[in-house]
């Protein structure tokens, strides 16, 4: 007779942070206990929630005895620590303090990551513990993993995503209900999308910060939020809104890093702007708070990841599913994947994207100006690819009409230099808007 294989011990499990998330992820423990038991091989043991104020009402699925103001000694008995409280101190001295007790950590806290991730892993390595963070990135869309496992055979040449459910929430109401952006910004606030301070959505950091995490894992280097050049969705105009519905795009904050090389030094560029996108290309048809995630590798081609990128739920899915792969990890030994061992492929700068852009312009409505300002253009070795000249309708004004210049690939300082020289024309009243086209 085989000997009965011995129990497991329960495995502790410390939440920090009890907000959107944390909630969510408190109820996940607790109402799916017995179907995490099972996958895992042994039974997680919630031993305590870290908050600010153990007085503030909750919901009812936090059992208010689990609750504790000293996170501190709370991490000291976890054998998992689960860190959904955000911001960087003191989520980075926690997450340490975890470590070195011998604690594996799962957070979904992307500013933490793409500020000092480094330190984290190093810290895990040498303690033998993991990190995981696949809610860091597109809430619960599966994109952590599979880039830094599934395609770890491949080579990476492109990622191009919306990463931030909150400006894709706003945008998409204010193309679709002609909403203002600070209502849509506080609707998205409202439904537990938007970061504890939402500038962090709306002027790119979120995204940004995405974007040096998957950059990091998919190109096998060292990415900071430092590296990533930014630009958010404050400045965009409900026109603009407008006139990418009236040209064919729809407009989108995207999240790009690329392969690339400058001067001939092959590196990696990445970037966070709002970008006109095609209304047939699939990324044009995310719509809401969801989130989508191209990734182009040499081998595996063309793939798509595509699912909810914020919310309480969504997000602690993301995260339960990394507890179970720590938790299984210290059932049977072994530890997930490190940091690649390598980080040395340089972080080009900005100016070396070369990407399509719109323009558009006020002009005087008479003979010649299109060819000044197509030569202004050339001169500057930016090559059009379509004109669009309709009458100013929304200011009625004989004398002025308006231009919507799309040019082919055009690297950042030629475009920069032609809107100067445009600028300059007698005949152009103003600029009214430079935006990059991508995905087409
Ligand atoms: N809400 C979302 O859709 C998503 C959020 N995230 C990330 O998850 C983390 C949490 O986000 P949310 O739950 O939305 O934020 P939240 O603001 O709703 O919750 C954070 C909670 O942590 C508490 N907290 C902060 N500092 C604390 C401290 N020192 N000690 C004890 N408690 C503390 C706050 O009082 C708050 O209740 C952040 O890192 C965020 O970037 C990631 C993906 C999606
Ligand atoms: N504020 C973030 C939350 C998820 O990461 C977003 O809007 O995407
Ligand atoms: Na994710």
């Amino acid at each position: 007779m085989p000997s009965p294989v011995p129990a497991h011990p329960s495995l502790r499990v410390a939440v920090l942070g009890c907000g959107v998330v944390g909630t969510e992820v408190v109820r996940l423990l607790t109402t799916q206990a017995a179907d995490l038991a099972s996958r895992v091989g042994a039974p997680l043991e919630l031993v305590g929630v870290a908050v600010r104020d153990v007085e503030t009402e909750r919901d009812a699925v936090v059992d208010r005895a689990l609750l504790t103001a000293d996170a501190e000694a709370l991490v000291e008995r976890a054998d998992v620590v689960v860190e959904v409280m955000g911001g960087i101190e003191p989520a980075r001295s926690l997450l340490l303090r975890a470590i070195a007790g011998g604690a594996s950590v799962v957070t979904a806290n992307k500013a933490l990551l793409a500020q000092d991730g480094p330190t984290l892993y190093a810290a895990a390595d040498e303690a033998g513990v993991d990190v995981y963070f696949e809610a860091a990135v597109a809430g619960a869309i599966p994109i952590v993993r599979p880039v830094r496992e599934s395609l770890a055979g491949d080579r990476v040449t492109r990622v191009l995503g919306i990463v931030n459910g909150t400006t894709n929430y706003v945008l998409d109401k204010m193309a679709s209900e002609g909403l203002d952006l600070d209502q849509a910004v506080k609707e998205a606030q409202a439904l537990g999308y938007a970061e504890a301070d939402p500038t962090a959505d709306v002027e790119g950091y979120d995204a940004a910060a995405k974007a040096a995490i998957l950059a990091s894992l998919a190109f096998h280097t060292r990415v900071s939020i430092e590296d990533v050049s930014r630009e958010g969705i404050t400045s965009l105009t409900a026109d603009d809104v407008l006139w990418a519905q009236r040209t064919g795009y729809v407009l989108k904050l995207l999240a790009i890093a690329e392969r690339g090389t400058a001067d001939g030094v092959e590196g990696v560029q990445v970037r966070v702007h709002p970008a006109l996108v095609p209304v047939s290309h699939p990324l044009a048809n995310v719509r809401g708070a969801y989130n989508a995630v191209f990734v182009e590798a040499e081998a595996a081609g063309e793939l798509m990841f595509y699912g909810r990128g914020a919310g309480g739920e969504p997000t602690a899915s993301a995260v339960l599913g990394d507890v179970v792969s720590v938790a299984r990890h210290r059932v049977l030994g072994g530890k997930g994947p490190i940091e690649s061992r390598y980080a040395e492929l340089p972080v080009l700068p900005a100016a070396a994207a070369r990407t399509r852009y719109q323009v558009r312009l006020e002009v005087a409505d008479r003979p010649g100006v299109l060819a000044q300002v197509s030569t202004v253009l050339a001169s500057h070795d930016v090559s059009i690819e379509a004109v669009r000249q309709t009458p100013v309708t929304e200011t009625p004004d004989a004398d002025y009409a308006r231009l919507v210049i799309t040019t082919h690939a055009a690297p950042e300082h030629a475009l920069r230099s032609t809107v100067e020289a445009i600028t300059g024309l007698d005949v152009v009243r103003r600029v009214v808007s430079v935006l990059r086209v991508e995905g087409a």
